[in-house]
């Protein structure tokens, strides 16, 4: 499936990142010059950070491809983007150009502040116009904005709804269209508040991070702030947490809804502060630390099946559905189909060597079955048992590498049967590992062993014979500290 991004900054970027690492084809219009570079730089810290989050391997990665105008990009694309700058009229003379090519699809805003209604005014067909509201980074963090308009048909939505979920993303149908919509809404009054400790001199950019993150920020990640404050109103809970707190609402704490006013020297205090803060490090290093910090707050809660944490298992979980269903297509045919996944990568930044071998059982468990010498066939007593392995590691697999297995027949009669594994990389067919490998027949009650079902052996020979022209690997039978070119 294709997705069009129109407009690939910051935001755009992300939302890039997201579709592809989870299959889709990617198209993106941006006049920038220097768009392809960042999306680039994006998509590599995306491409380090997602993987790490999946613990069923994520699809194949999409193709990404830069269109020459906004037609290009939508052509043929079930689902439209729209992430230019936050300027009403600019983003309504984007989805005129986006409607005159492609009137019905999908076209979701990533506005920080319009409403749906407002986007809609004077579009070709308003009904697919939407606010799609994500959080920065979009290729990590699952909430996003759902804002459709009253007159949205509901089957419309969910039908965005349903095609978010797949892309792991966390929908969130607002109630009813507001300026800002709800997360922004939150963000600004808290933002308002800090401008105005800056600008009062009470306390510097750091000092304000450093109360989030050493305090609030740590709880609101998990619980948010109701769940929070039922706790904080002890045994007595929310009620007596509202009548106990509730009055200091009225006290002079806050500046409500004055904002301080944007002078040159308010901008150059804020600026010069943050630049002592954070300025030794690059914005795409403050993007990998932050990333880095994301996954490992995402990887505890998912463990614990909370929150946010929980969104990412429910992704796996489809995606481990998904793969189910189009297991029967691989089942036939003769090749398996393995991810390298988080708990694979070892102190080196590669998959161990101890899941080789566990790739190799896969590979031949897929060939078992195709022979007919399934669990079924080892629930009535019989199976084949490894006698002897040997892998060569020619080629290093990261996290995330798509990899195929192979098998060929080397050999085998009534008792044993001797293969040859093949490992290659999909990005570029590289040949990451072979597993060579010797299996025994056994009956297992007795534990010896025996001759195969007649079908099995009959099978086997049909795959050997289909095989006959396969070059036997020079390799096969090559012992360990053997040279390179007995090989
Ligand atoms: N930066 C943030 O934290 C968030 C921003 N948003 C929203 O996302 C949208 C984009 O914001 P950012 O990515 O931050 O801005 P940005 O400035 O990083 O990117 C905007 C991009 O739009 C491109 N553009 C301008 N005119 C265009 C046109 N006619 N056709 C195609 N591309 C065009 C620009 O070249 C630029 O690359 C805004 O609506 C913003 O409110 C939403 C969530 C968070
Ligand atoms: C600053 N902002 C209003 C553009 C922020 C957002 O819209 C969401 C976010 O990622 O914080």
């Amino acid at each position: 499936m294709k997705a069009a991004i129109i407009g690939g900054g910051v935001i755009g970027g992300g939302w890039a990142a997201r579709f592809l690492l989870n299959g889709w084809d990617v198209a993106i219009f941006d006049p920038d010059p220097q768009a392809e570079r960042k999306i680039g730089e994006v998509l590599a810290n995306a491409r380090a950070a997602l993987p790490q989050l999946s613990d069923t391997g994520l699809p194949t990665e999409g193709r990404l491809s830069f269109a020459g105008s906004v037609a290009e990009a939508v052509t043929g694309a079930a689902y439209i983007q729209e992430s230019v700058s936050e300027q009403l009229a600019l983003k309504h003379r984007v989805f005129a150009e986006i409607q005159a090519a492609a009137p019905d699809v999908p076209l979701g805003s990533s506005t920080s502040g319009f409403k749906p209604s407002e986007l809609q005014q004077g579009a070709v067909t308003p009904g697919v116009i939407f606010v799609a509201h994500p959080f920065n980074p979009v290729y990590l963090l699952p909430l996003v904005e759902i804002v459709p308009s009253a007159a949205d048909a509901q089957g419309f939505t969910d039908h965005v709804l349903e095609l978010l979920r797949d892309i792991g993303m966390f929908p969130l149908q607002v109630r009813k269209e507001i300026d800002a919509h709800i997360g922004d809404r939150l963000l600004e009054a808290l933002w308002r508040e800090a401008l105005w400790l800056v600008k009062d001199g009470i306390a510097t950019t750091e000092e304000i991070d450093d109360v989030i993150r050493m305090s609030f920020g740590l709880r609101w990640a998990q619980m948010g702030l109701f769940e929070t404050y039922r706790i904080a109103g002890g045994e007595a809970g929310m009620k007596h947490f509202m009548e106990q707190f509730g009055p200091a609402l009225a006290w002079p704490w806050t500046k409500l809804m004055d904002v301080p006013e944007f002078t040159e020297e308010l901008v150059e205090l804020i600026a010069d502060q943050s630049d002592a803060q954070s300025g030794h490090h690059t914005i795409r290093d403050l993007e990998r630390i932050r990333d880095g910090n994301l996954v490992a707050f995402l990887r505890a809660l998912k463990d614990r099946d909370w929150g946010a944490g929980k969104v990412f298992n429910d992704h796996d979980r489809r995606l481990a559905e998904q793969a189910k269903a189009t297991k029967t297509t691989s089942a036939a045919s003769e090749a398996t189909k393995l991810v390298v996944l988080p708990s694979w990568i070892d102190y080196n930044g590669h998959m161990t060597e101890s899941r080789y071998l566990f790739a190799g059982s896969q590979i031949v468990d897929a060939f078992l079955a195709r022979i007919g010498a399934g669990l079924d066939y080892v629930a009535a007593g019989h199976s084949y048992y490894t006698a002897e392995t040997h892998i060569r590691h020619l080629g290093e697999a990261k996290l995330g590498a798509h990899l195929t297995g192979t098998v060929q027949v080397l050999s085998h009669d009534e008792k044993r049967l001797h293969i040859w594994m093949r490992l290659t990389r999909d990005d570029d067919g590289t040949e990451v590992a072979t597993i060579e490998q010797m299996l025994l027949h056994v009956d297992m009650a007795a534990g010896r062993t025996c001759a195969a079902d007649t079908s099995v052996l009959k099978t086997l020979d049909e795959i050997a014979n289909a095989q006959s022209d396969m070059p036997r690997p020079t390799a096969a039978g090559r012992h360990v500290g053997q040279g390179r070119d007995a090989a």
